[in-house]
């Protein structure tokens, strides 16, 4: 494990995690190198050339998290302009991305052919014809997978369950046939693979399993048609355990995938993981601003809030939360753990037993994926420092916002105004 106490303090990896809220300020995001490799490792060791493994960018998107995955040849999934900028920045390669996303612009669609993009999953037939049409105005073909909507319960939270009819992503399974017909027109386009992204923090094989029965089944009537797709992407959302869930067990599913894959011939596997690849390898580190009892409720006030690390706030997710350095012997008394941003909702844990006093750190764990990349300068707070550890080493990977920047770009209305 990446996170341990030695005696009463918690370390990441050999650093001590007070000793880099010291150098670096809180609150202060801690990521460790080792346990990125390791994730990464484990998952790629159950899926072997020539499927490809593509990191979702948006779990975590520092460049220096994405040159450990790129290093180890990762591929990686991007959802816009942006995010391909920095894997090209990290040193990832344009032809090992591949473009989710339900509203590509024009200008995203030319940056993605101008560098090369490995290919487009498409969610719409409207966008099959916008990248037909800035591929022709580029004079090249772009490689294409349609995201086919399978009509699956993820059982995840509603706000980020995303392969049911009602959901806003890919195209509808009875709409798939026409379109991909309609693709196989298109003279920029080259038609070539299928692939779903049914939500997020899954925790059950069975979702998976249930929409690649209905992909592969796409597959064969397409194939049947004489349409050669030659690549399936299942896309990620493999669940970790936050609280007291188990563990999920994918191998069985990515063993079948493999296993009907070599069944129907000249087909390539791709997944998308994101948080199952980082989100066991960060934590939030904040200090204790303040004590303060009530008669309903006792609150600790951190210097972290909703706008480092939005996913309480947002989903009502549970995150461990630990002190940092552990006092022996004393009460624990119950507490919610609050930031300082004005809003209810802001909040890192409701009913938690901690001993912690003014200046103490707590460590909020599992901070590793959607932590940092979900941020915001809400209350013109900066953006949290980030950190990266390997044994005894320690390397600022971002900086703390500077406050000026918060309002760089901004401009008073001048004296006439
Ligand atoms: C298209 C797509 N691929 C991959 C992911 C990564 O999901 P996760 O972090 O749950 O593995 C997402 C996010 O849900 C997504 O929308
Ligand atoms: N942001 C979500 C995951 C959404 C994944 C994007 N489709 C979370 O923190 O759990």
């Amino acid at each position: 494990m990446s996170f341990t106490y030695q005696g009463n303090q918690l370390f990441a990896e050999d650093c001590a995690i007070a000793d880099l809220a010291k150098q670096y300020g809180t609150p202060l995001f801690v990521y460790s190198k080792a346990a990125i490799i390791e994730n990464w490792q484990q998952f790629a060791a159950h899926w072997p050339a020539p499927h490809k493994l593509c990191y979702a960018v948006k779990a975590n998107s520092n460049i220096a998290v994405l040159n450990v995955l790129a290093r180890l040849g990762a591929g990686f999934d991007i959802v816009s302009g942006g995010e391909l900028a920095r894997v090209l920045a990290a040193g990832g390669k344009a032809k090992d991305v591949v473009f989710s996303g339900v509203g590509k612009s024009r200008e995203e669609i030319a940056y993605a052919l101008e560098q090369g993009i490995g290919c487009f999953n498409v969610e719409s037939a409207a966008e099959l014809e916008r990248i037909q049409a800035v591929a022709a105005e580029q004079g090249c073909v772009a490689p294409i997978s349609l995201r086919v909507n399978p009509d699956v319960d993820a059982q995840t939270h509603p706000y980020i369950a995303t392969g049911l009819k009602a959901n806003k992503f890919g195209i509808a399974m009875s709409d798939a046939r026409e379109v991909f017909r309609r693709g196989a027109q298109l003279p920029n386009l080259d038609m070539r693979g299928v692939d779903c992204h049914i939500g997020s923090q899954i925790l059950s094989a069975q979702p998976f399993m249930d929409a690649s029965e209905r992909m592969f089944a796409l597959i064969r009537d397409l194939r049947a048609e004489g349409i050669q797709i030659t690549h399936l992407d299942m896309g990620g959302g493999f669940g970790i355990p936050y609280q007291h869930e188990a563990k999920l067990d994918v191998s069985g599913y990515l063993q079948s995938l493999q296993e009907r894959a070599k069944e129907m011939g000249d087909l390539t596997l791709m997944l998308e993981p994101g948080r199952s690849i980082v989100g066991n390898t960060g934590v939030m580190v904040t200090k204790v601003e303040y004590y303060k009892p009530g008669s309903e409720k006792n609150f600790l006030l951190v210097d972290a809030g909703m706008n480092d690390l939005l996913r309480p706030s947002l989903y009502n997710a549970y995150h461990d939360i630990v002190a940092v350095q552990r006092h022996e012997g004393l009460d624990e008394p119950l507490v919610d753990v609050v930031g300082p941003v004005c809003e209810t909702g802001d909040f890192f844990g409701h009913a938690r037993h901690l001993a912690a006093e003014e200046g103490d750190l707590l460590a909020v764990m599992n901070a590793g994926a959607y932590g940092f990349t979900m941020a915001s300068n809400y209350n013109t707070r900066p953006r949290a420092a980030e950190v990266m550890v390997h044994g005894a080493s320690a390397t600022l990977i971002r900086e703390r916002e500077p406050l000026e920047s918060l309002w760089q770009g901004e401009h008073l209305l001048g004296e006439d105004a």
